[in-house]
């Protein structure tokens, strides 16, 4: 026996490190303390880019992102309970959006948690992510550290994507095991997220329906984009001469001056539609549930979607096309005759000629440069600035600050516009325009309202230290949704005010970026401009017209009724 050779040893933070970079995972968004600070330590040391966070919230947003423009899970670090509380509203929100993450979390002694006996951040936190999230995973054996990772990733990634959450205790990540031992634990997953084929019947039916269809109409959705099958999405299009109209984050999809895009006359599309084909978008909120008057009552809808159970959901499926976008998009162009689907000329000309109007309507708005300085006019300026550099990412968020930029600033590449998705989540913007710096290397714009910026702005001094072209654009109206609201009771700030006087340019400043303040229009293009040029953090900040937008931008009817508030 070889009783006197060590054996060589090996414990759970080297385990975890070894099977992420089994699994090809390069980055790690997160904020360290107990447990955790030695895992983020080594898995930098082992080459894993580590970027550290001022909120769990943000990095795991970060993560959120990373994970729907790579098609790879992103994974978050945090700490326990707390740490673990704040990174849980960026998984809930990736598991909404359906975008692949792990949140990698350290827990407490189970053994004083199950007798609640009162532990350093003592929490159950496998019980409290499990309502939020795609699935949750507890490790409980150094030996098994392998195993959950796998199964993380893989649950992430395949089928509809989503958030998993993964729990390390103390415990496990200290455990000491055999070195050799330990890596027979670790596997590499095969094929994490299969193709999902539609079956030809399904592909028959829809091809009938689009075939018979007087007014056929293709919405795409994030999902759409997700999938990255752009080439096979834009034949399917211009084959068919299908008019589209994109969600907001599939604009780029085809480029918003698409002669099929139906963008800038959406509602005359979905009120007149006859054969509605949504591909990897839900009929949600955003879609009004797929219900009249926003929608023709007769209209009837194909859904293209790797998630059966989402068929149905509000409205009848009446040709269901399960299976993932880049598989159903070749069935139907193999199953396709030739010119058996062609949108009938006298809708795409009925279309054309309301989008012309609505064109030229938006034409007139953006013309006026009236003082104080407007949404519009401070859109425009950051629109044509960024349609000069494609391969620049737009991150939105606000109310008024995305609704009108949605609108305002067209985008011609796929998945370069990232925003508050479909919880309508604020919080999202700094986290997302640093995943889109690391993990592509693009310069960012991150077109900010005031209020929206203030959830996630200490992030600027992360952006400052890894020195990222991130350009931070403040629509400044001095509130939540306006600045000019009033308190009829006293001089205390309404509930909806901020400060129209913040100095946002000089937080950035502090941080070693470069603030600009800009009132007009010009000004914005001019710092802009330069800010990109530099290639480094900058941070603009628009004095808008503080009476400017309207409560809750475009949905305000979402706000619940009752009597009139106050006087
Ligand atoms: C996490 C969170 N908190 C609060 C809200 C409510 N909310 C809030 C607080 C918004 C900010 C609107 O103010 P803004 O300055 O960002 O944009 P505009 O003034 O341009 O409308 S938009 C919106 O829906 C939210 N959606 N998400
Ligand atoms: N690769 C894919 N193939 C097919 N469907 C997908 C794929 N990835 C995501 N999806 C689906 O796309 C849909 C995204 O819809 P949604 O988030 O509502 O988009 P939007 O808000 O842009 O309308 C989800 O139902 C999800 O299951
Ligand atoms: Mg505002």
């Amino acid at each position: 026996a070889t009783a006197d050779v060590p054996t060589e040893l090996t414990d759970g933070y080297h385990l975890v490190v070894d099977a992420l970079k089994l699994n090809d995972v390069d980055t790690i968004y997160g904020v360290v303390g107990i447990p955790i600070t030695d895992l983020a330590r080594l898995a930098q040391a082992q080459g894993i880019r580590y970027i550290g966070f001022r909120h769990e919230s943000n990095a795991g947003h970060a993560a959120a992102a990373a994970g729907y423009l790579t098609k790879k899970p992103g994974v978050a670090l945090t700490v326990s309970a707390p740490g673990f509380l704040n990174g849980l509203v960026a998984l809930a929100n990736a598991t909404t959006n359906c975008f692949p993450m792990v949140q990698i979390s350290g827990s407490s002694e189970r053994h004083l948690v199950d007798l609640k006996q009162g532990d350093y951040e003592e929490m159950d936190q496998l019980a409290a992510a499990q309502p939020f999230v795609k699935a949750a995973y507890r490790v409980s054996r150094v030996e098994d550290i392998g195993r959950g990772i796998a199964r993380a990733l893989r649950t992430a990634i395949s089928g509809r994507p989503g958030g998993v959450y993964l729990d390390i205790p103390a415990a496990v990540l200290g455990s000491i095991m055999d070195a050799e031992a330990g890596a027979r634990t670790l596997s590499r997953l095969v094929d994490p997220a299969p193709r999902q084929l539609p079956a030809p019947e399904a592909v028959d039916r829809a091809i009938e329906l689009l075939a018979s269809a007087e007014r056929p109409l293709v919405v795409l959705g994030k999902g759409a984009a997700y999938a990255q099958a752009d080439a096979r999405i834009r034949q399917f299009i211009e084959s068919t001469g299908i008019p589209y109209v994109p969600m907001s984050m599939a604009k780029g999809l085809l480029p918003d001056d698409h002669p099929q895009s139906a963008a800038t006359a959406r509602s005359m599309a979905l009120k007149k539609a006859d054969v509605v084909m949504l591909v990897g978008a839900r009929l949600n909120w955003l879609l009004s549930h797929g219900e009249a008057p926003s929608w023709n009552p007769d209209a009837k809808f194909i859904q293209v979607d790797i998630e059966p159970r989402e068929m149905d959901s509000n409205q009848p499926i009446a040709a269901p096309l399960v299976g993932d976008i880049e598989s159903v998009l070749d069935a139907l162009a193999e199953r396709t005759k030739p010119g058996q689907i062609a949108a009938p000329a006298a809708w795409r000309e009925e279309l054309g000629a309301r989008s012309a109007q609505n064109v030229a309507k938006m034409a007139e708005r953006l013309k006026a440069d009236p003082h104080p300085m407007q949404f519009m006019g401070a859109l425009k300026a950051v629109r044509d600035v960024i349609h000069a550099r494609p391969e620049t990412y737009l991150v939105n968020e606000g109310a008024n600050a995305l609704d009108i930029a949605r609108n305002v600033i067209d985008m011609h590449v796929p998945r370069h516009r990232l925003d508050s998705g479909t919880w309508g989540v604020m919080g999202i913007g700094m986290g997302y325009a640093i995943a889109a710096a690391v993990e592509s290397g693009a310069p960012v714009v991150a077109v900010e309202g005031d209020s929206a910026f203030g959830f996630s702005g200490m992030e600027l001094e992360t952006i400052c230290r890894y020195k990222l072209p991130v350009v931070t654009v403040i629509m400044n109206n001095g509130g939540v949704y306006r600045g000019d609201d009033v308190n009829p009771l006293d001089d205390a700030p309404s509930p909806t005010t901020l400060m129209l006087a913040a100095r946002h340019d000089l937080m950035i400043e502090a941080f070693g970026g470069k603030g600009y303040r800009a009132t007009t229009p010009a000004e914005v293009t001019a710092a802009l401009t330069e800010a990109l040029a530099s290639g480094g953090p900058a941070l603009i900040d628009c004095v808008i017209d503080p009476s400017a937008g309207t409560e809750s931008g475009h949905i305000s009817h979402l706000n619940p009724k009752g009597i009139t508030v106050g006087n």
